[in-house]
This record gives C-alpha cells, sequence and structure tokens, in this order.
C-alpha cells in the first residue's frame, strides 16, 4: 500500500469578524479528515462582493486572538500581504510553487460559497491546484442542476482520496450545523445588541476597544 500524502487545508474567508461557525468548522474537518494542518486564509480584497467592514489588519488580529492557543488551527496571511484583489486560483499556485506537487492542498468552504464557484476568477483552473472540502450550512441545499450539479457528479470522492491524491475532488460533508454569520454579528453589534456566544470572548473585546462594526455602513457589508 502508498503511504498517505501529507495533507494541509486551507479556509479561506472574509472573517469580518471571524465567529464561532468558522471555528467550529475548521476544527471538525482537521479532526475528521485527519489534516495535518488547518489553515484560515484570511482574503484582502475580495472582488465578489463589497470591501470588508474594517481593515485587513484587524480582521487578521481578531482571527490571532480567535486561534489564541490551539494548536490545531493556524493563520495563514499570505493573501494579506500579497494585497490587491484577492483571488484564490493566484494563492493556491503560490503555494503549489512553494510546497511542490506531490503534497495534497485541500481548500474548504460552506456550501453557500460552493454555489458562487463558477463565478470564481479562473475557476476551472482550481480544481488541478487543490480538493474542494464543502460543508453543510444551515439555509443552503445542493443543486440538483446547473454547472455546480455536474462538477459534484464528476469530482465527487470518498475522505481517503484526499490523502491518495494531491488535488482534483470534492468532499461534501455534514457537520454540526452552526447558523451563525458575520453579517448577523455585524448588524447585532451596529443596533446595540450583544454578539455574546457567537463569537469568542477576545474577540468581542476586541471589538469593543476599537470600536468596530458600530455603524450601519460598516455592518451593512
Ligand atoms: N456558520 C457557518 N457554517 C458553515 N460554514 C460557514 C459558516 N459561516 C461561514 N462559513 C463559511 O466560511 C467561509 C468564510 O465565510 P465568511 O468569512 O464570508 O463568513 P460569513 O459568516 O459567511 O460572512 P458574511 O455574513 O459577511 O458573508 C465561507 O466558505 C462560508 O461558507
Ligand atoms: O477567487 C475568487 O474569485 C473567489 C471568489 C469568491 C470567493 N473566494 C474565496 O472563497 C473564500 C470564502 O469567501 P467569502 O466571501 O465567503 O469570505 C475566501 O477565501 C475567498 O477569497 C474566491
Amino acid at each position: 500500500m502508498t503511504e498517505p500524502l501529507r495533507a494541509i487545508a486551507l479556509f479561506g474567508g472574509t472573517f469580518d469578524p471571524v465567529h464561532f461557525g468558522h471555528l467550529r468548522m475548521a476544527l471538525e474537518l482537521r479532526e475528521a479528515l485527519h489534516f495535518d494542518e488547518m489553515r484560515l486564509l484570511p482574503s484582502h480584497q475580495p472582488r465578489h462582493r463589497q470591501s470588508p467592514g474594517v481593515s485587513s489588519a484587524h480582521r487578521r488580529q481578531m482571527l490571532a486572538l480567535a486561534i489564541g492557543d490551539c494548536a490545531e488551527l493556524t493563520l495563514d496571511d499570505r493573501e494579506l500581504r500579497r494585497g490587491g484583489d484577492t483571488y484564490t486560483v493566484d494563492t493556491l499556485e503560490e503555494l503549489r510553487a512553494e510546497l511542490g506537487e506531490s503534497l495534497s492542498i485541500s481548500f474548504c468552504m460552506g456550501l453557500d460559497s460552493l454555489l458562487t464557484l463558477p463565478r470564481w476568477h479562473r475557476w476551472q483552473r482550481l480544481l488541478d491546484l487543490a480538493h474542494l472540502v464543502v460543508v453543510a450550512r444551515p439555509g443552503w441545499q445542493l443543486p440538483s442542476q446547473g454547472e455546480v450539479a455536474e462538477l459534484i457528479s464528476s469530482r465527487s470522492a470518498p475522505p481517503s482520496d484526499l490523502r491518495r491524491l494531491p488535488a482534483g475532488r470534492i468532499l461534501l460533508r455534514e457537520q454540526t450545523p452552526l447558523p451563525i454569520s458575520a453579517t448577523a454579528v455585524r448588524q447585532l453589534i451596529a443596533r446595540g445588541q450583544s454578539p455574546r456566544f457567537l463569537l469568542p470572548d477576545a474577540v468581542l473585546e476586541y471589538i469593543e476597544d476599537n470600536g468596530l462594526y458600530r455603524t450601519a455602513a460598516a455592518s451593512d457589508r
């Protein structure tokens, strides 16, 4: 039998701000799929949505506080350092150049993100570079037809493929559903209500100390 590949996972997001939906998803995926690393990957300037409500530096700091001393999760801030518009395909090409062809890379996302895949920059290249691990998200359904449905039927694979192949498969997973969104967190703060228990206390403290998300403009992204 061949040795399993070393496998790293990336979990990309705007993290505006990071919340327990993100953190549980990342931790459960790392444990369930035995990734050697699970890197949280904040995007700098996503083109597909409005600019984040707060700066990259604040989002980076909130992630660092959220991860704290959790050894299972790490922060990869390459997209913030690269600056400019953020495209996942650029990040994956950079990582492939850095880490080589034989390592397995999985890009993790919620189902809402997968549904937008055909609008991502050079999306057809993504599966040459990485696997996609997709987690169900309350309120979102798998499509029954169209490009994403076809992609799922041609690329779906068992978990063992993530360590057997470097890229190219899609794994769909059901996990603890946590109906939390960063939009809801921002809206609560803008209305003067508490988002406590939706995100780590250290992140909430940082938001309060820095007066983040207090205006409707910052919350309505
Ligand atoms: N509660 C959740 N359960 C499962 N996946 C989630 C959850 N929240 C976010 N995700 C996934 O995490 C990734 C990054 O999400 P993002 O940072 O945009 O958070 P968000 O809560 O969706 O933010 P916003 O409300 O601002 O759109 C996306 O792939 C998204 O699908
Ligand atoms: O590369 C793209 O065109 C692209 C389009 C939409 C989303 N993404 C990535 O998908 C991840 C989740 O996006 P979001 O908007 O839910 O934070 C994040 O890492 C984004 O950079 C990437």
